[in-house]
């Protein structure tokens, strides 16, 4: 698996007169195949997932994927790192997923004129066949969902990162969403209020008032969450 390396990697921003600590510095190695992220709202979360692709660059320390360091080779990082967002329409730019698919088969070896049957392949892998001309607007937010997944997938990253994907999405939606992530094969870490789905990993990590204050088994990190969550304090 890749190596994701936190080194001292924290993340201050200024707001107003203040500065404001988003991250403290972490030092974290995630080779996992899966690796699940929870906390309470604004714990800090996305602020760590988003470091993994350089989409917030660490104010002290870094943060490198396979030795590749988002901030001095964001590019680089960014075609190893694919970002799912929360909300499909934040991600998918064009007006269909067939033109969506095929914008991100233009960061891949394909050539201009195979683009188009290769997307159409790719979209009928993920169930989606009959929606790949349709406009992103009139899918249902689970169609849309894994619309915007085959897209990421599309420019073949070799890591996954996902902000509560599933948040948007009704139950039948959630499990079909989460059979397709069971069964890639790329490195994935997301962050969910899911406490189902984020056993679906092999490590977790808790994110508490922006530092990671526990990591380990999945099980153990729930029962952890639910503690601080109801006491403040976890025992
Ligand atoms: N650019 C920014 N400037 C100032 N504050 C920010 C910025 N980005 C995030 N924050 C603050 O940092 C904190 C952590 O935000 P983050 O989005 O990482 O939390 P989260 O755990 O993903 O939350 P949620 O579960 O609600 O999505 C929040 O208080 C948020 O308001």
């Amino acid at each position: 698996m890749t190596m994701i390396r936190f080194s001292a990697a924290g993340v201050r921003v200024r707001v107003d007169d203040d500065l404001r600590t988003l991250l403290h510095p972490t030092s974290l190695d995630l080779t996992e195949r899966r690796v699940s992220v929870i906390g309470a709202n604004g714990s800090g979360k996305s602020t760590l997932l988003r470091l993994v692709n350089g989409l917030t660059l660490p104010t002290t320390g870094s943060v490198s994927v396979d030795g590749v360091d988002t901030h001095s080779r964001g590019a680089d990082v960014r075609r190893l790192v694919g970002f799912v967002f929360t909300d499909p329409l934040a991600q998918l730019v064009m007006p269909t997923g067939l033109e969506d698919v095929m914008l991100s088969l233009r960061r891949t070896g394909i050539r201009a004129r195979d683009r188009r049957r290769a997307a159409l392949d790719h979209i009928a892998a993920f169930g989606l066949g009959g929606h790949s001309e349709q406009s992103i607007y009139d899918l249902s937010g689970g169609q849309r969902q894994l619309m915007a997944l085959a897209s990421v997938l599309a420019t073949a990253p070799r890591v996954l990162v996902l902000d509560e994907p599933t948040t948007l999405l009704d139950l039948t939606n959630r499990e079909r969403f989460r059979r397709v992530l069971n069964g890639l094969h790329q490195q994935i870490l997301f962050s969910t209020h899911d406490l189902e789905l984020a056993l679906d990993a092999e490590r977790t990590l808790v994110v508490n008032s922006g530092t990671i204050a526990f990591d380990g088994a999945p099980a153990d990190a729930v029962r952890f969450y639910r503690e601080l969550a109801v006491t403040g304090t976890p025992s």
